[in-house]
């Protein structure tokens, strides 16, 4: 199977199509429905203990994926209480057939129905939600909101978009478990909707992968998987110039940045690293790095001498860099050599006057990792969600663009995305950026493709933080690589072992 089938975001629009595919290739689109109620009831059943809950059933075949759960567990001894929103005799197709076959009470939608509640399952609105919540469905979305009940929803909580993993008005459900079908939305994924959705459990019902090859997908969820087959493990026959050499521009005031940047790319196996430093703090640079290259970097000599030796085949420029015109000749300097480049931070602002004479620069491969208010100075205010906006910078730029955040999305030229889902909350700390910078920069000077690099790293750097867990600081994050490598290197061998 092609891997970006595994771990593929279908937006709504594009479920509805693999649904069509999946009922013309020989499934009911009522067996459809009664997989996904039944992986609904089985989720409750065993994040819960036995107790009162109340399904809130919509209009459409969500509200059919809610009658199915609800009889599946009250058939399971569960006492069910059920209100749909709306009138039982505008239920078409099958959510209607299913609202026939539950034996239980349908009882008058509103906030009484939670009274005495242990668990609501809301199958209110899922893919077709597609306007603001108003009126009795608003009501009871703030009822559940106000009760702290635990919530189970069903393909997403409502008045979530799954496509933007933004809610289309002002209030949506906040669930603590969320069962899709098929494969996630992005709106899964994406901020703030990952955080809306709890943990996110994906039913298989019955639709096969191989409808994916006419209906597409949006984007990939980043999972080893995608670029495990392309990482460049060392090979025994290896030397450390197969493994290839970064150099990271240092600045002069905040030199740790360049140091993380430095550390992390030889922490993920880049055979040599050098840093160059402006002159005046060569020795600062000097005293903290010992395997980690220092060179004194004088005004008259320019970064293109450095250049010249052509074993540096990937640079990173702005951690620590200063927004200054001699970080903007850097940039040029190493995009004219046309080999791997990857701009963050400092350098990426000291563009912000004159974005278009960066984007003519990019010739060759190039990686701009801003955070929000970096892709603003660069991109001004794009419209959209931020994989709309991410594609859209690499489209223009012609670099592989990394928008980062708990939601990191990488998007190439080509159109190809990954969101990144794996980051904790403690990643978010002063410093992680440059580390990130220099894993990319490690992976790509060891020959991995831009696109692949990029998300490796991405995936490498949310999982060594998680393995760290709170207190982390962006100083733990190279030494951790070597233990994340080594869960990788090992499940991927185990894999290969199969
Ligand atoms: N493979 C699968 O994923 C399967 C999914 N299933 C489930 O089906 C839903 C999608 O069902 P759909 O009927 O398309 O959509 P919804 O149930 O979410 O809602 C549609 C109805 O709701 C109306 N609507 C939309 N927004 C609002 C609103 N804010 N207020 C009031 N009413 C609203 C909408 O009206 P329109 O005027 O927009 O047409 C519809 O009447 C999916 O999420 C899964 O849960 C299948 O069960 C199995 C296969
Ligand atoms: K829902």
């Amino acid at each position: 199977m092609n891997h970006m089938y595994e771990t593929a975001l279908l937006a709504p629009a594009r479920m509805a199509k693999a649904d069509a595919a999946a009922i013309k290739a020989g499934i009911s689109s009522l067996e459809l429905m009664r997989a996904a109620g039944l992986a609904v009831a089985q989720a409750v059943s065993r994040h819960w203990p036995r107790g009162a809950v109340v399904v809130l059933c919509g209009p459409g075949n969500n509200g059919g994926d809610g009658f199915v759960a609800a009889e599946q567990l009250r058939q399971w001894g569960w006492p069910v209480r059920l209100g749909l929103l709306g009138e039982r005799s505008a239920l078409k197709g099958d959510a209607a057939h299913y609202a026939k076959r539950f034996q239980g009470r349908i009882e008058a939608f509103g906030p009484q129905l939670l009274k005495d509640a242990t668990v609501v399952v809301d199958a209110l609105f899922g893919a077709g939600l597609s306007k603001a919540l108003e009126g009795p469905a608003r009501e009871m979305v703030q009822a559940v909101r106000d009760s702290r009940l635990p919530v189970c929803a069903v393909d997403v909580p409502t008045g979530l978009d799954g496509a933007t993993g933004q809610a289309l008005g002002d209030t949506y459900i906040r669930a603590d478990h969320t069962v899709t079908f098929f494969r996630k939305k992005p709106g899964h994924v994406l901020m703030p909707g990952r955080a809306w959705c709890g943990a996110v459990e994906v039913a298989d019902i019955g639709i096969a992968a191989s409808v994916l090859g006419d209906v597409g997908l949006d984007a990939c969820e980043n999972a080893p998987v995608l670029w495990s087959d392309v990482y460049p493990w060392p090979q025994l026959d290896g030397h450390k110039y197969h493994r290839g050499h970064v150099l990271v521009v240092g600045g002069e005031s905040m030199t740790g940045a360049a140091r993380l940047s430095a550390m992390a790319a030889a922490r993920v196996g880049a055979g040599l690293v050098t840093v160059a430093a402006p002159e005046p703090v060569w020795p600062i640079y000097a005293a903290a790095l010992t395997s980690v290259m220092v060179h004194s970097l004088s005004d008259a000599e320019g970064l293109d001498t450095l250049l010249a030796d052509t074993r540096m085949n990937a640079i990173v420029v702005g951690p620590g860099a200063g927004a200054s015109e001699a970080t903007r000749q850097h940039v040029l300097a190493a995009l004219a050599t046309r080999r791997a480049t990857v701009l963050d931070a400092d350098a990426i602002t000291a563009f912000a006057p004159e974005p278009a004479s960066l984007f003519r620069a990019i010739r060759g491969p190039c990686i701009l990792t801003p955070h929000e208010g970096e892709f603003a100075r660069l991109f001004g205010q794009v419209p959209g969600d931020k994989l709309w906006r991410a594609r859209q910078a690499a489209s223009i730029s012609g670099a592989v663009v990394v928008i980062k955040g708990a939601d990191t999305v990488v998007a190439a030229p080509d159109g190809r995305a990954v969101i990144n889902s794996n980051a904790p909350a403690w990643l978010a700390t002063g410093g992680s950026g440059d580390v990130l910078s220099g894993l990319i920069a490690g992976l790509l000077a060891q020959g991995m493709a831009p696109f692949d690099a990029t998300s490796a790293a991405v995936w490498l750097h949310g999982e060594a933080a998680q393995a760290f867990g709170p207190g982390l600081i962006a100083e733990d994050l190279p030494t951790l690589i070597p233990s994340v490598l080594r869960a990788l290197y090992e499940s991927v061998c185990q894999i290969r072992a199969l």
